[in-house]
């Protein structure tokens, strides 16, 4: 199946870079938000980052235009009708995403794909919640979208092959790597990098060491770019939240119980870097 016209649903961090790379390989692309506040913030932050590019010689002045050029906003779902795949990066809810795949199945056009940029929740119940679940998808950025090279791509149950062939090829066609892993809470990625992150926030919680003290240890000692707390913070640690509440509940392991710090943290509207305070705190 052919893919020109790209919709991103959710114009965060995550659904603002997925439309850059999208653009920036050729795709028309329209990012929807019900704010315009978020949209204009998407925005900016990819003429940001664009303009970098420029002056570090990695794109003309003409290119960075016809990226832009390429890249719509848009606040209504129903312009999702002209699209051949839906990128959906709300927030990590199955309520508020269920929501949105059931409004984009009754809008998108019947040969459209509708990927969801989940970090943990099951792709095989998003999809139950249209009449397509064989053309629904996990499509796993990572953050920052523009610098990463992985795709996590998610069959669910239902997944046919030609749309997994279809979003492998994209993946490719972005200049990224796919990896193919099944439909089990967390995939691969957040299994792994979230319970480390947990297991940083307990030894916060439990007073082993101060923050700073803590990604030292695995930045210098363990050679990670950043360490499990910066990491957490430029996540987001609502999302930290929320993928840990679906490994406990998904696996039923104790071992996934999510910290109570990280909890008290999201209570008091400390989200990391895109409130201003985390772990650490910014400006
Ligand atoms: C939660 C999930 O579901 C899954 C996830 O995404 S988990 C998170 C996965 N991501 C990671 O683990 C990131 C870990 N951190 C890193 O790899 C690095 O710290 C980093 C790439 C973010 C920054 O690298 P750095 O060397 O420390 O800083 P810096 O020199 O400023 O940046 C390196 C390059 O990345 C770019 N960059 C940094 N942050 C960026 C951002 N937010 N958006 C776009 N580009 C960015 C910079 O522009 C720079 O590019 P140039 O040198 O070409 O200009
Ligand atoms: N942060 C990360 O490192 C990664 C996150 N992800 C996943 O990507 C998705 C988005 O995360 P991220 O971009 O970080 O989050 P952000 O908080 O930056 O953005 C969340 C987006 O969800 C929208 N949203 C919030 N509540 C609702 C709602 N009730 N109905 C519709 N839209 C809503 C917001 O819209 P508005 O601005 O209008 O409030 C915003 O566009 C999540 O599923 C997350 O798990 C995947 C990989 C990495």
């Amino acid at each position: 199946m052919a893919i020109h016209k790209v919709m991103v649903i959710g114009a965060g961090q995550m659904g603002a870079g997925i439309a850059q790379v999208c653009a920036q390989s050729g795709y028309e692309v329209v990012l929807n938000d019900l704010s315009e506040e978020a949209l204009d913030k998407g925005l900016k932050g990819i003429e940001r980052q664009l303009a970098r590019s420029v002056e570090k010689e990695r794109m003309t002045e003409k290119e960075k235009t016809e990226v832009l050029g390429r890249l719509n906003t848009s606040r209504q779902r129903s312009d999702a009708e002209s699209c051949d795949l839906i990128i959906e990066a709300v927030v990590e809810n199955m309520e508020v995403k269920t929501k949105v795949f059931a409004d984009l199945d009754e809008i998108a056009p019947e040969h459209a794909i509708l990927a969801s940029n989940t970090s943990s929740l099951p792709i095989t119940e998003i999809a139950a919640a249209t009449k397509r679940p064989d053309q629904v998808i996990g499509m796993h950025f990572m953050n920052p979208v523009p610098v990463m090279k992985l795709v996590e791509i998610i069959r669910g149950l239902q997944t046919s092959d030609e749309t997994f062939k279809a979003i492998e090829d994209m993946t490719v066609q972005l200049s990224k790597t796919p990896v193919e892993v099944q439909d089990f809470p967390g995939f691969v990625s957040n299994r792994i990098l979230m319970p480390m992150i947990n297991e940083a926030i307990y030894a916060v919680y439990e007073g082993i060491a101060s923050p700073e003290d803590i990604d030292t240890v695995m930045k210098l000692g363990t050679n990670h770019p950043m360490g499990p707390l910066t990491l957490a913070d430029f996540i987001g640690l609502d999302t930290c939240l929320y993928i840990m509440e679906v490994l406990h509940d998904g696996f039923g392991d104790s071992k996934y119980r999510p910290c109570p710090l990280l909890r008290k943290y999201v209570k008091a509207g400390w989200l990391g870097r895109k409130s201003g305070r985390g772990f650490y705190q910014y400006e």
